[in-house]
């Protein structure tokens, strides 16, 4: 298959690196002006993954448009932007894979929303989402992940063609739950890194009961199937994100009651906006969330509020 990647951070790299080993023919997209990619156009690393020769790279989004499969992973507030300038070019019909873990912040919508309002009845939108890092895979440990789309014959063809020994796909049927599910882990796993940080990381087993207990009532309500918080998207990716010494939420949430600053991309921070939009339009409570957010954007103290959670009415747990 011709794809192009775009967006050559941490995992638009890996992705070409991976579909690359799977036998397509990949092109990454990075944008002009990105040091990663003067990076990668130097001496085709990044500290991450080495690119083959075989990966094509470049930085002019007109060429990387013409694969017949695009692969989009920016973060998720760039993805609006990025379909602007996709649109202008005026494409014919393709097929657009998502591996962004977020929501819009000031509209609460879900990535295949945004990208819809940009595209044609004959494109087809798919999400590449679940657990996983590159330094895992790159070393030869494989996971499992999940691709849906409300095109069955999409889903089908992309598990069968990205499907290798080191990633088993398994197919989504639930692409609201996905990718709430997948976006909200994110949030998860701030709130797991303010724990490491005051030491409480045994509290890290309640942290993950609670909390796909309140993203799988936000699903349900949102009209998903609540069976996904516990699926790939949510719970599977509680290992990667609220254990994992590399996961950029975790460590974003660390440093943050630490008072230390953190320069990677921590998705949660944004998507715990969204989250707070969705809360009120669907009625539900997001104790968690709400918590992480009132610490982020109130200046609520972390150890108050994180007691604060302990604090509320007592309740029936299920
Ligand atoms: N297991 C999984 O499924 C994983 C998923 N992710 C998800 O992947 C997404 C990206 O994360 P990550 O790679 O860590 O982030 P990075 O910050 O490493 O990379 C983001 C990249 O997006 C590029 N970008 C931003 N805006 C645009 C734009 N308008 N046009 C083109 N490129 C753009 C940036 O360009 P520039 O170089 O110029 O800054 C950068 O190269 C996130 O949603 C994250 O949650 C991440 C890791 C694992
Ligand atoms: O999604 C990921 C692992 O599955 C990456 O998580 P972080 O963005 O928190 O590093």
């Amino acid at each position: 298959m011709k794809i192009s990647v775009l967006g050559c951070g941490r995992w638009g790299s890996f992705i070409a690196w991976y579909l690359n080993r799977t036998g397509h023919e990949v092109t990454l997209y990075g944008r002009p002006g990105s040091k990663r990619m003067a990076g990668f156009l130097q001496t085709r690393m990044n500290g991450l993954v080495t690119l083959p020769g075989s990966v094509r790279l470049t930085c002019d989004l007109k060429e990387a448009a013409e694969a017949e499969t695009l692969v989009i992973s920016v973060g998720s507030q760039s993805l609006r932007g990025l379909m602007g300038e996709l649109c202008q070019l005026k494409l014919p019909a393709k097929c657009y894979v998502l591996c962004m873990k977020g929501l819009e912040n000031s509209t609460g919508e879900r990535l295949s929303e945004v990208a819809g309002e940009f595209l044609g009845d004959n494109d087809e939108i798919a999400v590449w989402l679940g657990p996983g890092h590159v330094q895992e895979f790159t070393r030869g440990i494989p996971n499992c992940m999940v691709i849906d789309s409300v095109h069955p014959a999409t889903k089908e063809r992309l598990v069968g063609e990205f499907s290798g020994e080191l990633i088993r796909f398994y197919f989504g049927n639930d692409l609201i739950g996905n990718e709430v599910g997948a976006a909200a882990k994110n949030v998860i796993g701030i709130a797991a890194g303010m724990l490491d940080g005051y030491r409480l990381s045994s509290l890290k087993g309640a942290l993950m009961s609670r909390g796909t207990r309140e993203i799988a009532r936000l699903i349900k309500a949102m009209g998903g199937n609540e069976l996904s918080a516990y699926g790939l998207c949510h719970l599977g990716d509680y290992e990667a994100t609220v254990f994992s010494p590399y996961s950029h939420n975790r460590q974003f949430g660390e440093s943050f009651v630490k008072g230390e600053r953190y320069t990677e991309l921590a998705e949660g921070y944004y998507t715990v906006e969204a989250l707070l939009l969705l809360e009120q339009k669907y009625a539900v409570e997001l104790p968690i969330c709400r918590a992480v957010y009132d610490v982020l954007y109130r200046g609520r103290d972390p150890q108050r509020t994180l007691d604060g959670l302990f604090l509320r009415s007592l309740k029936r747990e299920f």
